[in-house]
């Protein structure tokens, strides 16, 4: 049977759970799986919102056909974002129904055309705009760059809802319940964290202004194209994306480290051992050569304390910690209290590297940086604890 679950009475999911793909946008984990959400609504006219993935489509299209049957069709589209994960069946969409209009902003029809050739059946809405359906009056607001430039939200001023396209949602597939109060939401917490940290986060100030601009609302439900549906507290995910688009963390510390041969992990230890004399427990420690990048932007973004440490490699730091920091600046995450150490043998680079990224960020550096030559010495390891230390210090404050 194909599952088409109510919003409301004449609005109904009919989104896709996807448990194939292993890596979203060919890149970012999915052990949990992805949705993408998409939504029909039965009026005197019929609208969907946005769609799924061309690996989808089959079961979408068969949800969509099993909506709107005896001899109705499919009058709009509405595109409130052109990403593949969500515009992959519009073809399929047109050859089903070829008087479809397509609703977009003209950035949507630039990438309709570019990505799928399609220049007919388009019909271009500015951000303030409406379309009646009957009963349900739905207006259009542009948020570019949340995370496409052409992303935009459609609210529908009878029921309330805001269908947010990408903005608000998450990682995940569905668990049988697509609303907030059918969901382990500390489950999916992590996973719209990790969702936000990877796609969104480096557009926090659009992030901003998009809140901004959509704080006039009146908003009952809120429906983006990934994650959980957030009927019964919507104001929590807006809270989160606020918080989190604000730079700012929880209390706690990233510890993220490199090490071929143990000598910095020795260090990181210490470090560890600092943090816990001044009684912070939230530590998550990974090893960046056996974590995803993922899952280390994850951590990065939600603690207030981000420590690094890694040896040198070839003159120039550790690839697997250049890495993350490369992504860390290129994510444009800020305002961490950051801690630093490392080693070398002969002439170094590593620690150089690390530095050289405090300096060109935005972050609170806390001394001592640590350097230690092959193995840690005594001395050494005592200004890891005090690291530890300090950073605990800080962060506290
Ligand atoms: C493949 C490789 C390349 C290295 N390149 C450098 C280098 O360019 N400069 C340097 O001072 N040390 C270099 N080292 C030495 C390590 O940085 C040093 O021994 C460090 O303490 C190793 O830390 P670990 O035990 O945590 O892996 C290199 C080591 C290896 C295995």
């Amino acid at each position: 049977m194909d599952s088409y679950i109510p919003l409301r009475e004449d609005i109904f999911w009919v989104g896709a759970n996807d448990r194939y793909t292993s890596l979203f946008e060919g890149l970012w984990p999915l052990p949990h799986g992805v949705c993408y959400n998409s939504y029909v609504i039965l009026d005197e006219k019929t609208a969907l919102m946005d769609t799924v993935k061309v690996q989808s489509e089959q079961d979408f299209l068969g949800k969509v056909k099993g909506l709107i049957k005896d001899g109705r069709k499919l009058d709009y589209l509405i595109v409130n974002h052109m990403e593949p994960d969500h515009s992959g069946a519009i073809q399929a969409l047109l050859s089903l129904w070829p008087e479809l209009i397509i609703i977009g902003n003209e950035k949507t029809a630039r990438f309709l055309e570019s990505f799928y050739g399609i220049t007919n059946n388009v019909q271009v809405i500015k951000g303030g705009d409406t379309l009646s359906l009957g009963k349900h009056v739905l207006q259009f607001h542009l948020i570019p760059m949340v995370h496409w430039p052409e992303t935009m939200v459609t609210y529908d001023t009878t029921d309330k809802i805001l269908f947010s396209a990408d903005a608000f949602g998450g990682f995940g597939a569905m668990t049988g319940g697509i609303f907030d109060d059918e969901l382990d939401l500390d489950f999916y917490e992590d996973e719209i964290l990790r969702y936000f940290s990877n796609i969104v986060g480096k557009y926090s100030m659009m992030v901003q202004k998009a809140i901004a601009k959509l704080g006039g609302l009146d908003i009952q439900m809120i429906a983006p194209t990934h994650g959980p549906i957030w009927r019964t507290n919507p104001g929590h995910i807006i809270e989160k994306y606020d918080r989190w688009s604000r730079h700012e963390a929880e209390r706690g510390v990233a510890l993220i480290y490199g090490s071929m041969y143990g000598n910095t992990e020795k260090m990181m230890e210490a470090v560890a051992r600092g943090l816990s004399e001044e009684d912070v427990s939230r530590v998550r420690i990974h090893n960046v050569s056996t974590t995803h990048l993922s899952f280390l932007i994850r951590d990065a973004w939600r603690y207030k304390g981000l420590i690094l440490g890694g040896p040198t490699y070839d003159t120039g730091l550790f690839p697997p910690m250049q890495f993350l920091i490369d992504m860390l600046q290129r994510k444009m995450l800020r305002n961490r209290t950051l801690g630093l150490f490392g080693s070398f043998t002969w002439s170094g680079g590593g620690v150089n590297s690390l530095v050289k990224f405090a300096e060109e960020g935005s972050w609170n550096l806390i001394e001592p940086v640590v350097e230690c030559r092959s193995c840690p010495t005594a001395i050494d390891i005592n200004q890891c604890v005090e690291l530890g230390r300090n950073i605990a210090k800080a962060i506290k404050a």
